[in-house]
């Protein structure tokens, strides 16, 4: 199986502070790999740099065989690699069908003003998107939510949004931040179960997350960061076995 992102010896200060302190990984095409380490560990720096977020001062990122290193997020996206947040960001004013219909235009500026020269074509991108909208809302489970107020959703509705609004990108790599933190027990079932489906559908994920039943359901594999540097990779039951993993996470209880 190939590597579909590689890292390699990828370095961001903030200041005198390391984030990220010659860090290499890789995510295989086909799995769901999990980045786990306790606080400040780097995690969500990595998941920064790789999505065009922040400039890595160096190292490189390939993803699907192009270097792809310090390009902005939106060009990223759309060569396939997209991200959620771990704070949702949704546009409360607006219903849950709504923030998917504007999703894209976010994402795939570029792609979309190309078409603005011809009236039609934007009408006819526009129905395209509304079916695609649908159709993921309904994949997702929120469809019967769609005319709700996107701000009325639950922490785990948001999140489920959040997946919703990169799904339309039709993306081959998914970097989830944090996609557990505060859902609830039965919608996190949920989660564990989509994320499953689409991974049998094809799509690839990263996965930052501090709720090890998570990790441990739905990883293929796990890298474990300690002070921005990759310590150690493997299966959950491998990493979370190593001595060195407890002591990273001492007084965290993994
Ligand atoms: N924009 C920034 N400016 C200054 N310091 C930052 C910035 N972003 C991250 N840091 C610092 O870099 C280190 C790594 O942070 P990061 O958020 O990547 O860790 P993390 O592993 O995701 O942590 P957590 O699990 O708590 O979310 C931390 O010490 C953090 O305070």
């Amino acid at each position: 199986m190939t590597a579909l992102l590689e890292v390699r010896d990828v370095s961001k200060h903030f200041g005198g502070l390391a984030a990220l302190d010659h860090c290499s990984l890789s995510l295989k095409r086909g799995q769901v790999t999990g980045l786990i380490g306790p606080n400040g560990a780097g995690k969500t720096t990595l998941l920064n740099v790789i999505s065009g977020l922040v400039k890595p001062d160096n190292g490189t990122v390939h993803f699907d065989a192009r270097d792809v290193t310090g390009q902005p997020m939106h060009r990223v996206a759309t060569l396939g690699l997209v991200r959620t947040f771990q704070i949702v960001r949704e546009l409360g004013g607006l219903t849950v069908l709504e923030n998917l219909l504007l999703a894209p235009f976010h994402q795939r500026g570029e792609v979309i003003s190309g078409a603005l020269f011809a009236r039609a074509t934007v009408r006819e991108q526009e129905a395209r998107h509304a079916a695609k909208a649908r159709d993921v809302l309904k994949r997702i489970g929120l469809w019967k939510l769609a005319d709700h107020s996107a701000s009325a959703l639950s922490g785990g509705q948001k999140k489920l949004l959040e997946l919703a609004r990169v799904l339309l990108l039709e993306p081959t790599l998914v970097l989830l931040d944090e996609p557990a933190a505060g859902v609830a027990p039965p919608l996190l079932k949920d989660i564990i179960e989509l994320i499953r489906e689409l991974k049998a559908d094809g799509i690839s994920f990263g996965i930052v997350e501090h709720d090890m039943h998570l990790i441990g359901a739905i990883c293929d594999h796990v890298h474990v960061l300690a002070e921005g540097t990759n310590l150690i990779s493997g299966s959950f039951a491998e990493v979370t076995a190593d001595a060195r993993v407890i002591d990273a996470y001492l007084g965290l209880g993994v």
